[in-house]
């Protein structure tokens, strides 16, 4: 049984923080709305509580019932999760003078405890509350403090809990990752053997037991993340497993056939379904971004619907839905999941169930796995690319000439970045073609054609993003290229805005 560490999300913006540095330190762990633990899951080594925008004295504050847990799994409260515990146990949380936020520095720390061996006192860490615990009962003794914060640690004198005011998540916290090895090692005795390799074999394991007999089909994308599922869904149930790859005339150039080959050599069982004419029909004289997304959505619900007729008895829908994918849904409301962006409603219509066994991972740790499932490189590198495709690259209505002409620039933009080893330091790349004709000169001859913009972005996890600082040269010979080689496009332009405040995709 592969043993994990649960987080209880009270809603803080760092719970996905602290999943990251557990599972960096090879221990799986799950991230579970406040009041969701697991009772009676076996594999659960020890908990911890995250922070929260609620004071624990608020009416509307989350609480949960620790009595179950309690000195029989080890528990840390990081910030809220800290003040909670405190709280709940006779303690005393109180609006602080004024709201701390930012870097600390411990001033006392009792070495000889557990959670805190080998952080020594002058030790940075980043604080963020704006209350205080200002008394704890008797049965915890303090084990670390600040200059402002007296109680900056705390643990209890019988049982293994502790809570901490800072947040060792966050980098900032020059003893974060030991307090955390303290606590997931030392105390929890994680083996610490979490990985690719074993992920892949207890999901499998999982899927088998999950699905037994039952037939799934999974909407493939040529992306990260639903190859990676196909692949492990594959390997849990082989030929009970359909993909269906749908081609709505808005992919990159030569992405049909491309993809639909990478997919024979990895065994998969896919059907491509050459649907465009159906989308550009229903696309005709759109202009809107939001409609463009629901009409593409709703005709990916079309096509999985009709292929999924055409097989019988389909229990499941399979999805490469990821951690990020969730992350709103899964903190502060406390309920379950989803934000199909583009296949929205699809589970209802078919009344199908879901089944998402990436759910839990983020990218580079489906990159990870994909790796470690043998498959081959260029898919896993592969930069991100929106279920609409280049129908939300193309500024105002889509016809497929626009389309082409978008192909082609977008092809030569993508090549050079390959050929100039620049592909894997940008997050995502991409040309939009833009509502604008401008004029030009070509040889003796005037133009008034298109316009395009290069976007290419730095990221981790496209929430924020920064425009690439790619070589002017670079710059220079993929405008060269598009002017020289696209019929109909006289201009190029270099996207330089971050996001926030843009955007990476344009529309
Ligand atoms: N052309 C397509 N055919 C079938 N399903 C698709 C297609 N495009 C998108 N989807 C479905 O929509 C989901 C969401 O797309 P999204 O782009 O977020 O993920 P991805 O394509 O799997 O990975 P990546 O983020 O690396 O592009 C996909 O996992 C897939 O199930
Ligand atoms: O599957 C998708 N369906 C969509 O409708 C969609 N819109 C944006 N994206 C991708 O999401 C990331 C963030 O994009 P934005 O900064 O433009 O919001 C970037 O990686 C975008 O390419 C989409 N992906
Ligand atoms: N980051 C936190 O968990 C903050 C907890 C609480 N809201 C406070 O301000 O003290
Ligand atoms: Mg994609």
């Amino acid at each position: 049984m592969q043993e994990k560490i649960i987080i209880l999300d009270f809603g803080s913006q760092t719970t996905q923080l602290i999943g990251r540095r557990v599972r960096e330190l090879n221990t799986y762990c799950e991230i579970v709305p406040y009041n969701k633990f697991p009772h009676g899951d076996e594999s659960v080594i020890g908990v911890i509580l995250s922070g929260s925008p609620f004071s624990v004295y608020d009416e509307k504050a989350f609480r949960t019932d620790l009595s179950s847990i309690w000195g029989r799994l080890p528990i840390l409260g990081i910030c809220y999760g800290a003040q909670f515990i405190a709280y709940t146990n006779g303690g005393k949380v109180e609006p602080a003078g004024s709201r701390e936020y930012g870097r600390a520095r411990l001033e006392y720390v009792d070495e000889s405890d557990q959670l805190l061996r080998g952080i020594r006192p002058g030790s940075q860490v980043w604080m963020s509350h704006g209350d205080t615990i200002t008394g704890i009962s008797d049965k915890f003794e303090i084990i670390a403090s600040t200059a402002d914060v007296p109680v900056a640690a705390y643990r209890s004198k019988e049982e293994k809990v502790w809570g901490v005011q800072f947040h060792p998540e966050v980098y900032h916290s020059e003893c974060g990752t030991q307090l955390l090895s303290n606590f997931v090692k030392g105390i929890c005795g994680s083996k610490c053997d979490w990985n690719a390799a074993s992920f892949i074999e207890s999901t499998v394991a999982a899927l088998k037991e999950q699905l037994g007999d039952d037939k799934v089909v999974l909407g493939l994308s040529g992306g990260v993340d639903s190859s990676v599922a196909a692949v492990l869904l594959n390997k849990a149930i082989g030929k009970n497993l359909t993909c269906i790859f749908v081609d709505h005339g808005m992919l990159r150039k030569d992405e049909f056939s491309d993809v639909m080959r990478d997919y024979e050599g990895l065994g998969l069982n896919v059907i491509g379904v050459d649907a465009s004419a159906k989308f550009f029909k229903e696309l005709a004289g759109v202009t809107d971004p939001e409609k463009k997304r629901k009409i593409i959505g709703k005709g990916f619900i079309d096509v999985f619907d009709e292929e999924a007729h055409k097989l019988t008895d389909v229990k499941w829908l399979g999805q490469g839905t990821i951690y990020p994918d969730c992350i709103e849904s899964l903190s502060i409301t406390g309920t379950t999941i989803k934000s199909h962006h583009n296949v929205g409603g699809l589970p209802e219509k078919m009344n199908l169930r879901l089944c998402e066994p990436l759910r839990l991972l983020f990218k580079d740790e489906v990159r990870a796995v994909g790796r470690q499932l043998g498959m081959p490189e260029h898919l896993i590198s592969r930069h991100p690319f929106p279920g609409p495709g280049l129908a939300v690259r193309i500024l105002g209505d889509i016809t497929p000439e626009k389309v082409a002409v978008l192909q082609e620039a977008d092809a030569i933009f993508i090549q050079g970045l390959r050929d100039h080893g620049l592909y894997d330091s940008v997050w995502q790349a991409g040309v939009i073609l833009l509502p604008v004709q401008s004029v030009g000169v070509m040889g003796d001859e005037r133009t008034y054609e298109r316009a395009v913009a290069l976007r290419a972005v730095t990221s981790t996890d496209a929430m924020t993003a920064d425009w690439a600082r790619l070589p002017y040269d670079f710059l220079a010979e993929v405008s060269n290229k598009i002017i020289n080689k696209v019929k109909g496009v006289n201009r190029v332009t270099y996207d330089i805005s971050s996001k926030p405040p843009s955007t990476i995709e344009w529309e």
